[in-house]
């Protein structure tokens, strides 16, 4: 088993083969044990950062975005989650509020993909998130027990499968839940996790958005908190570095 707590980085649609020197600084500064530290970059960037993290003095794991269900075939654009693996990945982000709202994916195509993640052997980072519409309705637990039954396959086990709470409203916008508020959805997760699997108290569970060096370290001191999904502030090693620390320090 991987060190329980992770320090996950999402690049999205963002870098270039210059971007890579952000991984070697980032490897260099955070010689820390006891947090797995995974970053996502986009697929033209996963070979050659699975190569630069070859050669560091840290194990840093390279994880794809997104992946088709299916393994290989007439789907122009996709890649599956045996392409991501051959190109140096061990996981995979699934169910991206970004990719549910700008390619309509559903629950049961995000089950379909963390299923396709585990056929080909990598872990699925599962993602799920409330609108601020549904928080201003007071539908927050409702929506993500929702999607966590729809999302999370039968064959998700903690050693497989990451579970990634990220509000839609706090994704790169500088807003965050209150500590309570995250508490809470933590918490149920938890408990949905633990009724449903045999394992479940060992699934890990993330927080994202808006995630920085500044509040990180009382986010990461919340219950069932187990790591972080970052985006924006993994970017460059000067902000991610303070994050993992923090997390080592959790
Ligand atoms: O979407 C996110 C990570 O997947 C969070 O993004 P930000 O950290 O930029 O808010």
């Amino acid at each position: 088993m991987p060190p329980r707590k992770l320090a996950a980085g999402n690049w999205k649609m963002n870098g270039t083969l210059a971007s890579l020197a952000e991984v070697d600084a980032l490897t260099r500064d955070c010689g820390t044990a006891g947090v797995e530290i995974l970053i996502c970059p986009p697929a033209t960037l996963m070979r050659p950062m699975a190569d630069c993290i070859g050669r560091g003095i840290i194990a840093v794991a390279v994880g794809g975005q997104d992946c088709h269900a299916k393994e290989s075939g007439a789907h122009t654009g996709d890649i599956s989650a045996e392409q991501l693996r051959d190109a140096g990945a061990s996981y995979v982000i699934v169910g991206h509020s970004e990719r549910r709202a700008d390619h309509g994916e559903t629950d049961e195509d995000v089950a379909a993909k963390a299923v396709a993640a585990h056929r080909a052997g990598i872990a699925s980072v599962i993602c799920l998130g409330e609108t601020e519409a549904q928080r201003d309705a007071n539908e927050t637990l409702d929506v993500i027990a929702r999607q966590l039954a729809g999302s999370v396959p039968d064959c998700a086990t903690a050693a497989n499968t990451v579970i990634a709470y990220e509000p839609v409203w706090a994704i790169g916008t500088g807003r965050t839940p209150t500590n309570d508020q995250i508490a809470e959805v933590h918490a149920a997760m938890r408990e949905a996790l633990v009724a449903r699997f045999a394992d479940g108290a060992g699934f890990r569970l993330l927080y994202g958005g808006s995630v920085k060096p500044a509040n990180a370290a009382e986010i990461f001191a919340i219950a069932h908190v187990d790591g972080a999904l970052v985006g924006g502030a993994s970017l460059k090693a000067a902000d991610f570095a303070p994050i993992v620390k923090a997390l080592d320090a959790a």
